[in-house]
């Protein structure tokens, strides 16, 4: 805590927010991007910043250690990728450092290159439950300072939770980098890595055509055709509790939900994703709401409280173009519509997922169940 100056030369200092950290002068950089001028680290976040020669900064708040030369591991720094490449590895692996190192060392050279962030569950471009894209000329500090240009809404912060969505919500967003024509698109992927997160990541590469799969520890065998290279983990990963993990979703929350919210009503038939509400708009006769029974064909029903509705997150669509995000706040069954706050009313369409909030605190509350 407190204030001081450095001065180091060919070695790291590990900062761990919340810090602003100011450079007076020579080469410093975090994961390729030069600083100049302040640059502020965000509670539960750690940049390393590497003194290429001499540094001299100050650093205010936050705490701070210091290593002899890089942290990056060198077989980060052999990697030339061009087209699509897939970046693989466990939680706390370091995939996202990896992401931002990869995507500076490319943009640096002149590569165009856009990064796809499909870790929905700590999610750096977008909220929680939102595949990201956004597409640089520039180095960037970190992921999380990025513009999403566009965004595939899954309303899951796992994507076991919805799987067919979530190979969809990448294949659109790959789609969707390349009509911007870069040299490099990186898939920061989920760190789900146990059972069925090995095939996501196959039926990922199939569904995209990926060229390359970058894996920090996982041992894969893919399809002839995709190369699979293999580099080390970092020692200076720093793992998250799931108190941080909550905190940081819960703030990337707010950075897309804050500012005036507009109250609207939404017809059922405009909400998709669920599939109770499909069955009801469609009459199917499956479930029975607040004991209000429909129609039932076959017999089996299954009962759900309204309330369940309250508090969805959901995700505005206009034109296909994810435009805005919103919470359900009451479900009005006999009106056939539901009360929401949302960041925008220009929209056709909301989706729902499992994710739920609550609107006042803006924080992430229990999700919707599996019916
Ligand atoms: N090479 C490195 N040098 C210094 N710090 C690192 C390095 N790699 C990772 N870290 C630190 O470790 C932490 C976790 O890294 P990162 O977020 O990249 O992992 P991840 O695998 O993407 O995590 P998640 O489980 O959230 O997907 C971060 O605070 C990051 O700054």
């Amino acid at each position: 805590m407190g204030s001081f100056t450095l001065n180091f030369s060919n070695g790291t200092l590990i900062v761990e927010g919340p810090a602003t950290i100011t450079v007076a002068s020579g080469q410093c950089e975090v994961l390729g991007y030069p600083v100049n001028g302040s640059l502020s680290v965000e509670r539960f976040r750690v940049l390393p910043i590497f003194a290429r020669g001499s540094c001299t900064l100050s650093v205010s708040g936050g705490s701070v250690r210091y290593v002899d030369g890089s942290t990056i591991p060198s077989d980060w720094d052999e990697l030339n990728l061009e087209g699509i490449a897939l970046i693989v590895g466990d939680i706390d692996s370091g995939k996202t450092t990896l992401t931002t190192y990869l995507l500076n060392k490319h943009v640096i050279r002149g590569l165009s290159t856009c990064v796809i962030d499909a870790d929905v569950g700590q999610s750096s471009i977008g909220p929680p439950g939102v595949i990201g894209l956004s597409c640089v000329g520039l180095p960037t500090p970190t992921l999380e300072d990025l513009h999403m240009m566009s965004g595939f809404f899954i309303g899951c912060n796992s994507p076991s939770q919805c799987i067919g969505r979530f190979i969809g919500g990448v294949s659109t967003m790959v789609r969707e980098a390349f009509s911007r024509t870069p040299g490099l698109v990186l898939v920061d992927m989920p760190g789900w890595v146990g059972d069925g997160g090995i095939e996501l990541i196959r039926n990922v590469v199939d569904a995209v055509g990926a060229d390359y799969v970058v894996s920090i520890g996982i041992n894969l065998r893919l399809r002839s055709g995709v190369k699979v290279i293999n580099v080390s983990r970092s020692k200076y990963v720093r793992p998250r509790d799931s108190d941080e993990r909550r905190f940081l979703r819960n703030q990337a929350l707010r950075r897309y939900l804050s500012g005036e919210l507009v109250n609207v009503n939404i017809e059922l038939n405009k909400i998709i994703g669920n599939s109770v509400i499909e069955c009801i708009v469609n009459n199917c006769g499956h479930y029975v709401i607040d004991n209000v029974a429909k129609v039932t064909r076959h017999g089996s029903v299954v009962k759900v409280p309204s309330r369940l509705f309250n508090n969805v997150f959901i995700g505005l669509v206009r034109r296909g173009f994810l435009v805005g995000f919103g919470v359900i706040k009451e479900f009005n069954l006999k009106e056939g519509i539901a009360n929401a706050l949302v960041t925008t009313d220009y929209f056709e369409e909301a989706v729902m997922g499992r994710l739920r909030v609550d609107p006042e605190k803006l924080e992430e509350i229990e999700p919707f169940p599996l019916l």
